[in-house]
């Protein structure tokens, strides 16, 4: 049986919050942002080891106490330029740390979607644990959405129509991840599944809500504090 492995890159510098510390780290209901995604991952008893890739030379994380997730927690100071490249970097580190193998699941998490939930979590592992590529949390897009031009006027209205919203955690076999990431070259994906998708799979879409979302502008910050604090 293949075991379940979770992998947060946690290498960026968070350029659109705007602030010196990297987003990861900035005080979210009480902890560092990246405590809240650690937690989710490293209690659920299906995860056999959480990494957390970081940026070399960072020296954040060694000021803040990550002992409630001791035994469970293994740390890689091998992050990237790119997000792709610390997810790539931090799965080859991982051969090296732990028992992960070809078929093992990893579910690679942004540091900066704190407000994962258990009932998410599960309903990913459940959704996807026989499924033959992989998948990830989605949501179909909500709003009308508009194609402007580079003078900020609609040159015409999309259709919506079976258009999702990428989340995660995204779920992939080690070896497919690691391969996928491999080809991807100088092409910048934005997230995991895209390297899946350029190898011609159809990564499956795990319904999800828009509780799990992405801290990335300053204004983002209150409403994760909302839903952490209203669980
Ligand atoms: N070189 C990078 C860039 C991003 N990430 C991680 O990928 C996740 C999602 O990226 P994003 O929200 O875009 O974070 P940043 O790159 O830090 O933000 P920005 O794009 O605003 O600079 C985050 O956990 C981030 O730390 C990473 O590990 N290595
Ligand atoms: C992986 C991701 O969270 C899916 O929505 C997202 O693509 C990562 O964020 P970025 O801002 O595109 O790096």
């Amino acid at each position: 049986m293949p075991n379940f492995f979770a992998l947060i890159p946690a290498a960026g510098s968070g350029s659109r919050m705007g602030d010196e510390l990297p987003k990861q780290y900035l005080s979210l209901a009480g902890k560092p942002m990246i405590y809240h995604a650690l937690r989710i991952l490293c209690s659920s008893s299906r995860i056999t080891c959480v990494f957390v890739v970081l940026a070399p030379g960072d020296e954040e994380w060694l000021r803040h106490d990550w002992s409630d997730f001791s035994g469970k927690l293994e740390v890689l100071e091998c992050g990237g330029a790119t997000r792709a490249e610390s997810v790539l970097n931090g799965l080859k580190a991982a051969r090296g740390v732990s028992s992960i193998g070809d078929d093992d699941w990893v579910l690679v998490h942004d540091a900066a979607r704190p407000c994962l939930a258990e009932m998410q979590l599960d309903k990913l592992l459940d959704e996807l644990a026989d499924d033959e590529v992989g998948g990830l949390l989605a949501v179909p897009v909500a709003d009308t959405l508009k194609r402007g031009d580079a003078s900020r006027r609609v040159e015409y209205t999309e259709s919506r129509e079976n258009l999702w919203q990428a989340q995660t955690p995204q779920m992939f076999r080690y070896k497919l991840l690691v391969e996928a990431l491999s080809m991807m070259g100088g092409v910048t994906m934005t997230d995991d599944a895209g390297a899946i998708e350029a190898l011609g799979l159809h990564p499956k879409l795990v319904l999800s809500d828009a509780r799990n979302l992405k801290v990335t502008y300053p204004q983002d910050l209150a409403l994760a504090e909302l839903i952490l604090r209203n669980p």
